[in-house]
């Protein structure tokens, strides 16, 4: 894998904390079509790790690329706008309004006129379209067709989690960062979400960080272990599984005895 060309790359990555390094000399490649989990025990910095790649923290050192292009310390505007798009653990929706006008208006915060928008130019309605048509796009992909009217915050949990991933798709990312999607789902949400990850999966590069090792071992292509801000491991998931020390610090006794 590491032969192809990644969209994204962090190489010694670190965030120090006052005398915390919350993540410490991490490197990272995500590259298309590829799912890259992250996974650690809490306080692992995978959080801190995601936040830096996003832009929403700077690092201490390191480098990060994107799409060959140096973007430590851009912000996570700028960032965004070079098609790196993120989901937060907790959830960014705008409560009172439609799912719809939801993923609308994240459209439309890429549609802006401005000086740096190459869309900018376009007229008013020819804008509208396109906002429209991105909205669309980003509700069929994250299977909330049926949704479209409901009052988001009157939503189940796993739609609310499934827009706001059509959200960060209504922004048109290449690279998407994931921040454990299937918090608190249920069996047949969490199966759900699965599909949709699996879907997305094949236009875009993808970090994901997350708790639920089943749907680890189900959609990872490669897989990072965080302990202690550190990388114990990052492989193939079935290497990864395999390797004693993960065993030990993370994965626990269901792994080691399953094998
Ligand atoms: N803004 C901050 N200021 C100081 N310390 C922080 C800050 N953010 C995170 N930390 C510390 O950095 C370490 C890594 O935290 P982080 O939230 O990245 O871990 P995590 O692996 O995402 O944990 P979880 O699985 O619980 O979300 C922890 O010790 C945390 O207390």
């Amino acid at each position: 894998m590491s032969e192809r060309q990644a969209l994204l790359s962090a190489r010694q990555l670190t965030k120090r904390f006052g005398g915390l390094a919350a993540v410490h000399e991490v490197n990272v490649d995500l590259w298309p079509g590829c799912i890259h989990a992250v996974i650690g025990p809490n306080g692992a910095g995978k959080s801190t790790l995601t936040n830096l790649l996003s832009g929403d923290l700077p690092p201490t050192s390191g480098t990060i690329t994107l799409n060959g292009q140096d973007i430590a310390g851009w912000t996570p505007e700028k960032i965004s706008r070079h098609r790196l798009g993120r989901s937060y653990q907790k959830t960014n929706i705008f409560r009172t309004f439609t799912v719809w006008d939801n993923v609308r208006l994240a459209a439309q915060s890429r549609v802006q006129p401005s000086p740096f928008n190459p869309l900018g130019w376009l007229s008013q309605a020819a804008r509208m379209q396109v906002v429209n048509e991105r909205a669309e796009r980003a509700i069929e992909l994250a299977g909330l067709q049926n949704r479209r009217h409901t009052i988001a915050g009157a939503a189940s949990h796993g739609e609310q989690r499934q827009l706001e991933i059509a959200m960060t798709l209504a922004t048109e990312p290449v690279v998407l960062l994931l921040d454990e999607p299937l918090a608190g789902m249920g069996v047949m949400e969490a199966e759900s979400m699965v599909q949709l990850l699996l879907r997305l999966k094949k236009d875009h590069a993808m970090m994901l960080v997350e708790h639920d090792i089943d749907a680890i071992f189900t959609l990872a292509d490669h897989l990072t272990v965080m302990v202690n801000g550190q990388v114990i491991a990052s492989d193939k998931p079935e290497v990864v599984r395999a390797d004693r020390g993960v065993q030990a610090a993370y994965l626990g006794e269901d792994v080691g005895e399953e094998h």
